[in-house]
C-alpha cells in the first residue's frame, strides 16, 4: 500500500496547472451514452475516478479510447447493456449517473445502488423522484435500483436540495423525454453548466443551466460532438490554500476565477493577497494566516469540497474560526487526524470549532476521504518532522500527479510503498 511522505516545507513558489474537472468529466462521460456519434473529450484528467467511469461504460458496450494525452474517444452506438454491475458502482458513487442516460437510450437500466462513504448516507431519493416523474417506474431490491418507461415524458420537477447528481440525472434522462422538463430549484454549479453544454453541443435543448431553474426541451437525437472539460475549481482551491499554508508565491494557470469567488475571498478574509489576471490567480502570502469563519453552501456558496482544505489552513491562523458544514452530515472526518498532529478542532455538531495554534507536527494519519486526504498533505507542508499518510488511494480518485504538482513548487513530498 502506498503512503505518502511529507515534510515541513518553506514558501511554495512557482507556477502550476490546474487539470479538467473530475466532477465534470464524469458526468459528461455518463453523457456520451446518449450520443449517436463519437464523443472527444479534452483536458480529461488522469484519475482513478476516470478510469473507473471507462470501465463501466465499456461494460455497458461502448467503445472508449484514451487517445493522445487528456483526450478520451467515446462511441456509444454499440451499447446494449443497460445493467452497472455493484462492483464497478460501489468503486465510485458517480457511477450512479449513468442510470439518466441509460433510461433515455434504452427504457431500461438497472444500477447498483451507490451507499453512502466516508461523509455522509448520501441518498438518491431525489434522483429517483425525478426520474419517475418523468415516467419511469422504479423498483428497489436486491441492492439494485431498477427503472423501466416505455416513454419519457416532461414534468416539472422540484429538488427538495439542490443536488448535484439529482440536476445531472435528471438532465440527461429529459434529453428524450416528450415536451419539456423543468427542473426548480436546480443545483447551479459549473460543472452541470458545462454538462449542459456537452449536451447542447449534441443537439440537446437545454436552457437556463447555471441557474435554479433548468428547462430541457426534448429532442428525437443526439449527434457527437468536442468539448474541453472547464478546468477543475477544487484543485485549483487546494494549490491556492497550499501557497497560504507555507507563506508561498503561487500562480495557478487554467484557474477560472469567476468559479473561485468563495475561495478567493475567505483568503482575502485570511489576508492573503490574491491576483486575478485571466486564467491566472497569483497567492501571495507573507502576513500570516487570521481566522475565517466558513459555512459551506451549494454553489455559488462555500464549496463543502473545499471545507477540510480550509479546516487545514485554519488551524495555523490567529485566532478561532467557526466551520459549519451544511451539505454533508458527516464531513469531519478530517478532525480528528488534524488533531493528531496538533491541530486544536473542537466538533459541536454541524460546526467545528477550530482554535489556531503556532504549529502543526507530523503524525502518522489517515486519508479517510478524498478531500480529507488533501488537508493532511496541506498540514504536512507546514506541520514539523514527518506528516505519514496512509489510505492515499482515496486521493488519486481526485488528485492529478499531486506530488509532481508540489515539488515542482518546492515542497518536501514523496510517495513510497
Ligand atoms: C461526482 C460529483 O460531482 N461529486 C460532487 C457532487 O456529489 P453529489 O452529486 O453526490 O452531491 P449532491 O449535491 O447530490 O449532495 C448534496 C446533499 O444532498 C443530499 N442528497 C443528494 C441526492 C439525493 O437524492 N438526496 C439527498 O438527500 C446528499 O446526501 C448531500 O447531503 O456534489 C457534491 C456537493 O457539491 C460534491 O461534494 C461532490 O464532489
Ligand atoms: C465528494 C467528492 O466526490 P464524490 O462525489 O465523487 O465522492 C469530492 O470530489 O470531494
Amino acid at each position: 500500500m502506498s503512503k505518502i511522505l511529507v515534510r515541513k516545507s518553506g514558501p511554495l513558489k512557482g507556477t502550476v496547472k490546474v487539470s479538467g474537472a473530475k466532477n465534470s468529466v464524469l458526468p459528461i462521460m455518463a453523457a456520451s451514452l446518449l450520443a449517436q456519434d463519437t464523443c472527444v473529450l479534452e483536458e480529461i484528467p488522469a484519475l482513478r475516478d476516470v478510469e473507473v467511469m471507462s470501465e463501466v461504460l465499456a461494460s455497458l458496450g461502448a467503445d472508449v479510447k484514451k487517445n493522445a494525452d487528456g483526450i478520451l474517444e467515446i462511441k456509444s452506438t454499440k451499447v446494449d447493456n443497460f445493467e452497472a454491475p455493484y462492483d464497478l458502482v460501489s468503486k465510485m458513487r458517480a457511477s450512479f449517473l449513468v442510470i439518466g442516460p441509460l433510461l433515455a437510450r434504452m427504457g431500461r437500466a438497472r444500477v447498483s445502488l451507490p451507499g453512502g462513504c466516508a461523509i455522509g448516507a448520501r441518498p438518491i431519493d431525489l434522483h429517483l423522484k425525478g426520474l419517475s416523474a418523468l415516467g419511469a417506474k422504479i423498483n428497489l431490491g436486491h441492492g439494485y435500483v431498477e427503472a423501466i418507461a416505455d416513454k419519457l415524458i416532461g414534468d416539472k420537477i422540484y429538488l427538495d436540495f439542490p443536488s448535484v447528481g439529482a440536476t445531472e440525472n435528471i438532465m440527461m434522462a429529459a434529453c428524450f423525454a416528450q415536451g419539456q422538463t423543468i427542473i426548480q430549484n436546480a443545483a447551479e454549479e459549473p460543472e452541470v453548466v458545462d454538462l449542459a453544454n456537452f449536451l447542447n453541443s449534441l443537439g440537446a435543448n437545454i436552457k437556463g443551466a447555471g441557474t435554479d431553474t433548468i428547462r430541457i426541451q426534448g429532442v428525437k437525437e443526439l449527434g457527437g460532438t468536442r468539448h474541453t472539460v472547464i478546468p477543475d475549481r477544487i484543485e485549483a482551491g487546494t494549490y491556492m490554500v497550499a501557497a497560504a499554508i507555507t507563506g508561498g508565491d503561487v500562480t495557478i494557470k487554467n484557474a477560472l476565477p469567476d468559479h473561485l469567488k468563495p475561495m478567493i475571498a475567505k483568503l482575502k478574509e485570511c489576508g492573503v493577497e490574491i491576483e486575478e489576471n485571466g486564467e491566472h490567480i497569483r497567492v501571495v502570502a507573507s502576513n500570516g494566516i487570521k481566522a475565517v469563519d466558513i459555512k459551506t453552501m451549494p454553489y455559488p456558496g462555500f464549496p463543502t469540497d473545499m471545507q477540510s482544505q480550509f479546516m487545514a489552513l485554519l488551524s495555523v491562523a490567529e485566532g478561532t474560526s467557526v466551520v459549519i458544514e451544511t451539505v454533508f452530515e458527516n464531513r469531519f472526518m478530517h478532525v480528528s487526524e488534524l488533531n493528531r498532529m496538533g491541530a486544536n478542532i473542537k466538533i459541536e455538531g454541524h460546526s467545528a470549532v477550530v482554535q489556531g495554534v503556532k504549529s502543526l507536527e507530523g503524525a502518522q494519519v489517515r486519508a479517510t476521504d478524498l478531500r480529507a486526504g488533501a488537508a493532511l498533505i496541506l498540514a504536512g507542508l507546514t506541520a514539523e518532522g514527518v506528516t505519514e499518510i496512509s489510505d492515499v488511494y482515496h486521493i488519486d480518485r481526485g488528485y492529478v500527479e499531486i506530488e509532481e504538482k508540489l515539488k515542482k513548487l518546492g515542497a518536501n513530498i514523496e510517495r513510497v510503498e
